[in-house]
């Protein structure tokens, strides 16, 4: 069930750092060498599988758009239906939208009204990491708007000097692989 450090040592060395991403400032975490590694992607998915298999989950959320590697294939391994959480102006029919600030400025997230068919849907959010907590935080309002049981918020990486999972725990409880 738990990781190895060894297990975790994989998934940490696999991101790599890259300094002043998208602005001067900022340290941007880039999964795509985790991606591109075929060992690191196996060990985050077994654990994923692992993790979520007894949790009897109808529908894997993801967070548009890194949210969406990750929540897809686990929807897939577990056999469930996947829903995409998408920037606003991206769905075609019918939606509920939710602003979240970023660091300048904000952004709106959406979903459709009836993307989850079945009636009280026990609903997993996954995205790769958390910051401010702001989208995940808005992601999460949606879930809840479209009548759907939000039972847990996951993320591969926490950025815990930004304090993000303090807003989202208020929602459903948050469970990160790595910590920084
Ligand atoms: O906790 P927060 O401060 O809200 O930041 C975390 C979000 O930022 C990144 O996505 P981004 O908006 O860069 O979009 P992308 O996945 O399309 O790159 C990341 O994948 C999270 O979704
Ligand atoms: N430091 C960071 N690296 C990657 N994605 C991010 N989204 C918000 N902050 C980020």
């Amino acid at each position: 069930m738990q990781l190895s450090l060894a297990e975790k040592k994989i998934l940490s060395d696999s991101i790599r750092d890259i300094k002043d991403f998208p602005q001067e400032g900022v340290v941007f975490k880039d999964i795509t060498t985790l991606l591109n590694n075929k060992e690191a992607y196996q060990v985050l998915m077994n654990h994923l599988e692992n993790r979520y298999r007894s949790y009897n989950l109808d529908y894997i959320a993801g967070i548009d758009s890194r949210g969406f590697i990750f929540g897809a294939a686990l929807a897939d391994r577990l056999k469930i239906g996947f829903v995409p959480v998408r920037k606003k102006g991206k769905l075609p029919s019918t939606t509920v939208c939710e602003k979240y600030e970023l660091e300048y400025g904000y952004d709106e997230v959406e979903i459709h009204l009836d993307a989850f068919p079945k009636k009280d849907a026990r609903v997993l959010l996954i995205d790769d990491l958390l910051a401010t907590g702001g989208t995940a935080n808005a992601a999460s309002k949606l879930i809840k708007n479209v009548n759907a049981n939000l039972i847990e918020v996951c993320f591969l990486l926490n950025l815990t000097f930004l304090s993000g999972a303090t807003k989202i725990e208020k929602h459903a409880p948050v469970y990160s692989i790595l910590e920084i």
